[in-house]
């Protein structure tokens, strides 16, 4: 497939997820079809159980679906073998997780390079130097994660993930551990690198107030898409999962 500017980051068509066979079957997501368009930030919500995570991973190829196509920048993930995703997502692909993920023994500024170590892309001084002044780490280099609070932790792992230009971002709860004010600050960060950079951000949420910094908004009820948001306020979105049922 021809690669055109227009292409989504990522496209889903028809994916769905089924885990076990027979009797004991779960079907964790069910024929979802979505775009995430480049250079836009897109939250995904629905109740526990929904499918939010399966959605994300069957984005990010960690997951293959049971039937559907999932397209990365024109790539078919669905089919490719493990060694393929494996070198894709580290490539293509930056993860943030509510956990940060960080190397305790590396500095800062070695956790932010490690993908560049790990042959994921090319060194490059300047994109590297824009990426830490971005997210404002530049006099923090030298410490070690242990040194940093929970918000600056996160945002060395928004800078290790776009150490890379990936395709997209894909972000897991990446303020469930933060109070909200720090959670606030990464929020911004992740809407300023989707504005200034031209990232595509995916993030999987349980919070209204996170997700309403989002272009657009998924539900997910019952491993189906129940419908979106564009630009919702936070009101608004809780207004659409109360309707959802339990959350
Ligand atoms: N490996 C698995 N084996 C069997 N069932 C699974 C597996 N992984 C997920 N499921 C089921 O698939 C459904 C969707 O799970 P998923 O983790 O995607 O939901 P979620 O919306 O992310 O939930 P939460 O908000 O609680 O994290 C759930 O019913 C879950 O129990």
């Amino acid at each position: 497939m021809i690669e055109t500017t227009t292409a989504p980051a990522i496209r889903l068509s028809s994916v769905s997820k089924v885990h076990g066979s027979g009797d004991g079957a779960v079907t964790a997501l069910d024929r979802v079809t979505v775009d995430l368009p480049r250079g836009t930030f897109t939250a995904v919500m629905g109740p526990s159980g929904s499918g939010k995570s399966t959605f994300l991973h069957c984005a990010a190829g960690l997951e293959k679906p049971t039937s559907g196509s999932v397209l990365l920048g024109g790539t078919e993930l669905s089919t490719m073998d493990e060694n393929a995703l494996t070198a894709v997502r580290r490539e293509r692909i930056g993860f943030v997780f509510q956990s940060y993920n960080l190397v305790p023994a590396l500095t800062v500024e070695q956790n932010i390079a490690l993908p560049l170590l790990l042959g994921a892309a090319e060194a490059d001084p300047e994109w590297l130097r824009h990426v830490v002044e971005r997210v404002g780490l530049a006099d923090r280099l030298h410490h070690r994660p242990h040194q940093l609070s929970g918000g600056q932790q996160q945002r060395v792992a928004i800078a290790r993930a776009l150490v890379t230009r990936p395709d997209a971002v894909l972000a897991d709860e990446p303020t469930g551990a933060l109070d909200s004010r720090t959670g606030r600050q990464v929020l911004d960060l992740l809407r300023g690198v989707v504005d200034g950079f031209g990232q595509t951000v995916l993030m999987v949420t349980h919070d209204p107030v996170a997700a309403s910094c989002a272009d657009q908004v998924l539900f997910l009820t019952d491993g189906r898409l129940a419908g979106s948001l564009h630009r919702p306020s936070p009101e608004a979105i809780a207004e659409r999962m109360t309707q959802l049922g339990e959350w």
